[in-house]
């Protein structure tokens, strides 16, 4: 929190007290929040050590980590994969905190990764926290309508651009430094595996976008010269109740799949506790259901569009360790949330013995 210089007594007394304020709040919330721990990437020592470590600069969405960030979860995907970097065919990209910079953080993420200078990229910028999903969707597009392709998704955020104290914005992003953590992850999305080298995880069966009327200002994000402005209103937590269950009934349907919601697997954006506590509530689920993207987030916070890889990773070591007990169920389906609001849905099919031992 800053201090003042104030030569005004009065003025300064009420802003120290609005600080403890807003302190108690702060408190307040990251105590609801579920989240027991966040990752920052940046160090003080990272930044003490780089030339644009001014205190505007610092926020500045340029920085080069978030591809160095993104570059060790692909390498991670990749050799996971089992097939080398230059096989990958497309990139995807998403990210909102290098969203303003060309050359582009895809361009220097696939040198980072070594992918083949003909590889064809994509990126995402200000998806939010619908980025993940946003990436997985044109992923399956991109794969099913070229033959061989592999394309590698990736997904970044640093929440620096968005760190700063009440005296330098909007008081409102108080929500934003109780929720958000630095992260990336990434995955390779194909068709027709290639056996025995290539082992499917999730088929993503069906895949839609829907964006709820009259709610353009629900979230606000835009990239200004001092870092990121934002804004998430209380009422997204509702606005998502009152919206999910259409998207899955209209998903499902459109597949033929006939499921009780218990009867799935869930892999949702953590976007807050309220967020899941509200799907729950709406959806009946059993308790458990939400157990990945509730230990995403207590483990991590919100990680935008990042976090809902970290959700299917945690899935299937839960699935393969039988952790949640009983027959993991076939069929699953996968949601985020974003600026919008636009919700993205997806439709997972995970056959028996899909998710190997020790992947
Ligand atoms: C994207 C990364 C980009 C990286 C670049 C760098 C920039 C980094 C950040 C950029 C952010 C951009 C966002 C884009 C992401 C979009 C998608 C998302 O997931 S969006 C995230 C989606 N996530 C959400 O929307 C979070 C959902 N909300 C929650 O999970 C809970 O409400 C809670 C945990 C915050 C509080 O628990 P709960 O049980 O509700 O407890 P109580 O009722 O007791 O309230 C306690 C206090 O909290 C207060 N308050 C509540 N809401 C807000 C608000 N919106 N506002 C302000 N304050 C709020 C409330 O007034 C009260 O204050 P007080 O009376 O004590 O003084």
């Amino acid at each position: 929190m800053p201090t003042t210089t104030s030569t005004s007594p009065t003025a300064s007394t009420e802003h120290l007290t609005d600080l403890a304020d807003l302190k108690s709040k702060l408190a307040r919330m990251c105590e609801k929040s579920g989240i027991k721990q966040r990752f920052a990437h940046l160090t003080e020592e990272i930044l003490a050590a780089n030339p644009q470590s001014s205190p505007t600069a610092r926020r500045h969405p340029s920085t080069p980590a978030v591809p160095e960030l993104s570059a060790s979860a692909a390498a991670k995907a990749i050799a996971e994969w089992g097939r080398p970097a230059t096989e990958i065919t497309h990139l995807i990209f998403s990210t909102s905190s290098a969203a303003a910079r060309a050359s582009s953080a895809d361009r220097h993420l696939a040198s980072l990764v070594g992918l083949s200078p003909t590889v064809s990229r994509t990126m995402l910028s200000l998806n939010g926290c619908a980025g993940g999903g946003r990436s997985l969707q044109l992923a399956k597009e991109l794969a099913e309508n070229n033959r061989g392709a592999r394309v590698l998704v990736a997904c970044c955020e640093i929440t620096l651009p968005g760190f700063y104290g009440p005296g330098d914005g909007c008081l409102d992003n108080i929500l934003g430094q109780a929720l958000f953590g630095d992260g990336a992850g990434a995955a390779i999305v194909g068709a027709d595996p290639v056996g025995p080298v290539e082992r499917p995880l999730f088929e993503i069966a069906f895949a839609s976008q829907t964006t709820i009327p009259g709610t353009e200002d629900v979230i606000f994000m835009e990239i200004k010269k001092g870092g990121m402005d934002y804004r998430i209103s209380n009422q997204f937590p509702r606005l998502i109740g009152c919206n999910v269950e259409r998207c899955l009934i209209d998903a499902l349907d459109a597949l033929g799949v006939c499921a009780k919601w218990n009867d799935l697997f869930w892999a949702i954006h953590p976007g807050g506790r309220a967020i899941l506590d509200r799907i729950d509530g709406v959806l009946g689920l059993d308790d458990g259901k939400l157990a990945a993207s509730r230990h995403v987030l207590s483990e991590f916070g919100n990680m935008s569009g990042t976090t809902v890889i970290f959700v299917l990773d945690e899935l299937r070591r839960r699935r393969a360790a039988n952790q949640d007990g009983g027959e993991a169920p076939e069929w699953g389906v996968m949601m985020a949330f974003g600026p919008g609001i636009t919700i993205e849905t997806m439709v997972l099919h995970a056959p028996a013995g899909s998710m190997l031992e020790g992947n």
